[in-house]
């Protein structure tokens, strides 16, 4: 079964292409759809809700078309909006409630919904309070709630973790997933943090510049990408121990590439391609061969960045070669390490 579908959807603007000719199929689960800033994620979905027209290409969802039936999709699905768009003089409580009677709800049945809804989010006694006072976690936990709150099929999540601390983000993955689990909607989740998403998801779409990069299983992406970052000092025999490693780490055969970066130190680690487990062994015997000092050798997670430019180098859009990627990065932040 397909829940959406696009066909080489393309929106431009005056001086951007936003999306461009994106095809993919996305089945029931829950997928994560994963971009750096302006890589076309929150058009996607205005297209997909039949917000905003496309400029070539066509998409459904739930078997509906986005160009003609937008309203019957807005019906099933669910949005919850990146940005901050609440009411602060009203409570979860009103608003929500306000929400589920613009859905269609009956009085009782919204007020009911509501309350069950809120407590799935975690808001108890402080949903009675003026959502001007609330936490960003709490707040967003108002947005999923009004975009449960009419029992949708499916759901679109704007970047649900954007503002929370790491607490407040394992929190609100953990609802992403039971949202799934407990009640069998299916979930399109956007983010910048692939890691993030990888935990969460059953299915990842890498999107950059509005074009598709990967669309595949979870556990698909992250076999394929494991990667080890090496760094090793130098030795009178080798003043640049980084080359040395690097060409002979090349011999053996294995892919190396340098960080390049931008961070300080970035320039002495090497980013080894690690297919199994012997690459260990190999980077291992390859230094102490060659008499360096082992500073480290971990499994690294990557800028997001990075990604693309693996991604980029391996061919087309939909080619199911490497993406050199485990991990996440900060909204314009920096490298994190495993
Ligand atoms: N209404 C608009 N008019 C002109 N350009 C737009 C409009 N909406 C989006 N864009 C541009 O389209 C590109 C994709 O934007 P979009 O908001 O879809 O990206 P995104 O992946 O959701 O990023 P973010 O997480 O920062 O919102 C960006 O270059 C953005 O500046």
């Amino acid at each position: 079964m397909t829940v959406i579908a696009t066909e080489n959807l393309t929106k431009r603007f005056p001086r951007v292409t936003a999306l461009d000719r994106l095809t993919m199929r996305i089945t029931p689960g829950v997928t994560g759809l994963v971009g750096a800033n302006g890589a076309g994620k929150s058009t996607l979905i205005k297209i997909l809700l039949g917000l905003s027209p496309a400029t070539e290409g066509t998409a459904s969802v739930l078997g509906m078309d986005v160009a003609t039936q937008g309203a019957g999709i807005r019906e099933r699905v669910g949005y919850m909006p990146e940005h901050d768009c609440l009411p602060p003089d009203v409570s979860a409580t009103e608003f929500v409630v306000h929400m589920a009677r613009m859905s269609g709800l009956p009085a009782t049945a919204a007020r009911e919904r509501t309350a069950d809804t809120l407590r799935h989010v975690g808001l108890y006694e402080e949903r009675y309070r003026p959502i001007g006072g609330y936490s960003t976690g709490m707040k967003q936990r108002v947005k999923l709630a009004q975009a449960l709150v009419h029992d949708p099929q499916l759901v679109f999540l704007d970047e649900p973790t954007n503002g929370l601390d790491p607490v407040g983000r394992d929190d609100m993955l953990g609802l992403i997933r039971r949202v799934h689990s407990d009640f069998g909607i299916s979930v399109l989740v956007t983010s910048h943090l692939l890691g993030e998403l990888e935990r969460t998801c059953d299915h990842v779409v890498v999107v950059d510049g509005g074009k598709l990069l990967r669309s595949s299983s979870t556990a698909d992406f992250t076999q394929r990408t494991t990667t080890l970052a090496v760094e090793v000092t130098d030795t009178d025999a080798h003043p640049d121990g980084t080359a040395a490693l690097r060409s002979a780490l090349t011999g053996t055969g294995l892919t190396v590439a340098g960080a390049g970066d931008g961070l300080p130190g970035a320039g002495r680690v090497l980013l080894v391609e690690a297919a199994d487990d012997t690459v260990y062994d190999t980077v291992r015997d390859t230094v102490a061969g060659l008499g360096l000092g082992l500073v480290r050798m971990e499994q690294r997670r990557h800028r997001i960045a990075e990604v693309f430019k693996t991604a980029d180098a391996a061919g087309p859009a939909d080619a199911a070669g490497p993406v050199g990627a485990t991990g996440t990065t900060e909204k314009g932040g920096s490298t994190d390490a495993a």
